[in-house]
């Protein structure tokens, strides 16, 4: 059974198309990377994914259960990690977890959420420290922890990448193939096709809402894929 899959999903705003006939079986412990130009309809396959937006057409699920705003049964396997990952700055990183995990119903010990927040590649100093004080890279990796203690089976990302500097999205690519090895499914939109094809299982690319390719990292170099992408656009 596929953790996410899309049949023929539509998105119209006032008369517009987002999203046309979005075709998508994605499995388990796959790193599915979605590229394309601003407005291509990265962002609102998402949305319909977290029943942010509802789908004018067609059929969006997750572990076979329908996606649609008002059904919470979805939303229990899914986390979230947007671009800018919103947590509280004058707790530590510890107390945003344990703060979120509570919110998402799981209570755990301290050990536990150090736990997490190790897992999810923070450094130990950091946990205690309050997250005005953590970069962009840092937050990122409470947002991971925050969905390992979910224990969301699909975690939505939308341009995690954008802004972090080479070595922390060397560690972020890193930490998404741990969790990819531990069962967990990514989905993520991103303009950074270096790291698709390097952290990815398989590549999207979208035109006009519509899915154009879909390509197996296994097939394709990192210069063939931005030739296609060229060529695609
Ligand atoms: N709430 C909205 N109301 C009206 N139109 C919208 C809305 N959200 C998105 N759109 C339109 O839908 C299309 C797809 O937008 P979307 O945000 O999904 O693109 P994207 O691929 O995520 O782009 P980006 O890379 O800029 O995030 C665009 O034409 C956009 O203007």
């Amino acid at each position: 059974m596929p953790v996410l899959q899309a049949m023929q999903l539509g998105k119209q705003y006032n008369g517009t198309a987002a999203l046309r006939n979005l075709n998508l079986s994605i499995d388990k412990g796959e790193i599915f990377c979605l590229l394309g130009q601003n407005g291509a309809g990265k962002t609102t396959t998402i949305n319909i994914f977290l029943g942010f937006t509802a789908a004018t057409s067609g059929l969006a699920t997750i572990n076979d259960m329908e996606v649609k705003p008002g059904n919470v049964a979805t939303k229990k396997f899914v986390a979230y990690i947007p671009e800018v990952v919103q947590l509280y700055g004058n707790l530590t990183g510890l107390e945003n977890l344990d703060f979120f995990s509570r919110l998402a119903g799981y209570k755990y010990s301290r050990e536990k959420l150090a736990g997490f927040l190790s897992k999810a590649g923070l450094q130990t100093e950091a946990h205690k420290k309050h997250l005005t004080t953590y970069s962009k890279g840092m937050r990122q990796k409470v947002g991971i922890a925050i969905a390992i203690a979910k224990n969301a089976d699909l975690i939505l990302m939308d341009e995690p990448t954008s802004g972090l500097d080479p070595r922390a999205t060397a560690e972020f690519t890193g930490i998404c193939k741990e969790l990819a090895a531990d069962g967990k499914t990514i989905f993520m939109a991103t303009h950074d096709i270096f790291n698709a094809v390097n952290v990815g299982s398989r590549i999207g690319i979208m035109r006009g809402g519509s899915l154009v390719h879909s390509v197996a990292t296994s097939a394709i170099t990192a210069n063939e894929l931005q030739q296609l992408y060229l060529e695609t656009i």
